[in-house]
């Protein structure tokens, strides 16, 4: 079995390296043909995951076209570049397995990475891997664990593919509920990271985690999803680990919003630009999800984190 890993940020780094350390015939896609050309001289990725060495077997490619030719395909660009991405080149994907590895929703279509591959390639089979992981554990080996989803007639065939002896793919048809999971999250983990960059405190932050994970349930039931899913890997797991380490993006995003600091405009923060499009998903489909109303808020300089919690406490009292 052949798979190509397109997109050659630090998870999509991460990806190939774990996998062409169990299985061969692994190919990392990178659009920039220097920067393919400079990480097959160097076996390591230096701009986006330094230190990481690759797999001897590893290819490294700057041809789609080719790349396109292996079975599998593992999308890792940003959610809001899908669109576009899967567009431009709808011919190399029809009829191919396209698993996304992103997380977030569309701000234009409202739509998540499947969603997205469903009504791009509908001749595609599109999967999600997602869960809670940051690339630098997987490129290096560490025990890593993330839900794979997508339908039931492909699913174990691409669980056993994808897994390695360090990454355990644990899966589920709830391709929904797996992708708002890690969406979603992303959301409140800019919450959290705002909380503790204001000073709040860990109290704070435990009560934006744990009411962030009410809302991330309305909303996933309102869609479809099934709640076990939000429970797993793909929800609570990754709202977990991103709303507690500084390895997070999302979180050190929200760490400076809450300070008032500076933050690189370069970096991937998936939940910014999912934040604005959940808060019209919610409004659609008129589901209350406060915290997240008020980053979409904080993040449109309609608030200051101050007042978002001011008016986030001074909401009507209410049962759990
Ligand atoms: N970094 C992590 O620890 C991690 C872990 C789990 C999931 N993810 C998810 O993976 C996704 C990608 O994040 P990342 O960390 O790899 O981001 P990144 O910022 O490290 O890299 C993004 C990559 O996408 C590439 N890219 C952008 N537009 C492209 C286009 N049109 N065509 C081809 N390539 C394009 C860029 O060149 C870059 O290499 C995000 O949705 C993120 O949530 C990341
Ligand atoms: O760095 P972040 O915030 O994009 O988080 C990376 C992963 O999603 C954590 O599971």
């Amino acid at each position: 079995m052949s798979i190509a890993v397109l997109g050659s940020g630090a998870f999509g780094t991460a990806l190939a390296i774990t996998l062409a350390s169990a299985h061969d015939n692994v190919t990392l896609w990178a659009r920039d043909e220097n920067a393919a050309n400079e990480m097959a001289r160097i076996r390591e990725n230096k701009r986006r995951l330094s230190g990481a060495k690759f797999p001897p077997s590893l290819n490294v490619s700057s041809s789609l076209a080719e790349s396109c030719e292996a079975e599998t395909l593992l999308i890792a660009i940003p959610t809001q570049l899908m669109d576009a991405f899967l567009r431009q080149n709808a011919a190399l994907f029809q009829h191919k397995t396209l698993v996304a590895c992103c997380k977030g929703v569309n701000i234009e279509s409202g739509l998540g990475p499947t969603g997205t591959i469903n009504k791009l390639v509908p001749t595609a089979t599109a999967a999600i891997l997602t869960g809670p992981s940051f690339a630098v554990d997987i490129a290096g080996g560490l025990p890593t664990a993330l839900t794979l989803a997508g339908p039931e007639d492909r699913l174990a065939d691409l669980q056993e593919q994808l897994s390695t002896p360090t990454l355990r793919l644990y899966r589920t048809t709830d391709v929904i509920g797996a992708e708002l999971g890690g969406a979603l999250k992303n959301v409140i983990a800019i919450a959290s990271g705002a909380a503790i960059g204001a000073g709040f405190g860990e109290s704070a932050r435990a009560a934006v985690m744990t009411r962030g994970y009410a809302e991330m349930l309305r909303l996933a039931n309102a869609l479809g999803a099934k709640p076990a899913t939000l429970s797993g890997l793909s929800g609570f797991g990754d709202l977990t680990l991103t709303c507690t380490s500084e390895k997070s993006r999302n979180y050190r995003y929200g760490l400076a919003l809450g300070a008032g600091a500076g933050f690189d405009e370069t970096t991937t923060v998936e939940g910014a630009k999912t934040a604005k499009a959940v808060s019209i998903l919610a409004q659609k489909h008129q589901i209350d999800m406060p915290i997240t109303n008020a980053i979409t808020e904080v993040l449109n300089e309609n608030l200051t984190v101050s007042e978002a919690v001011k008016a986030l406490l001074s909401r009507p009292l209410k049962e759990e």
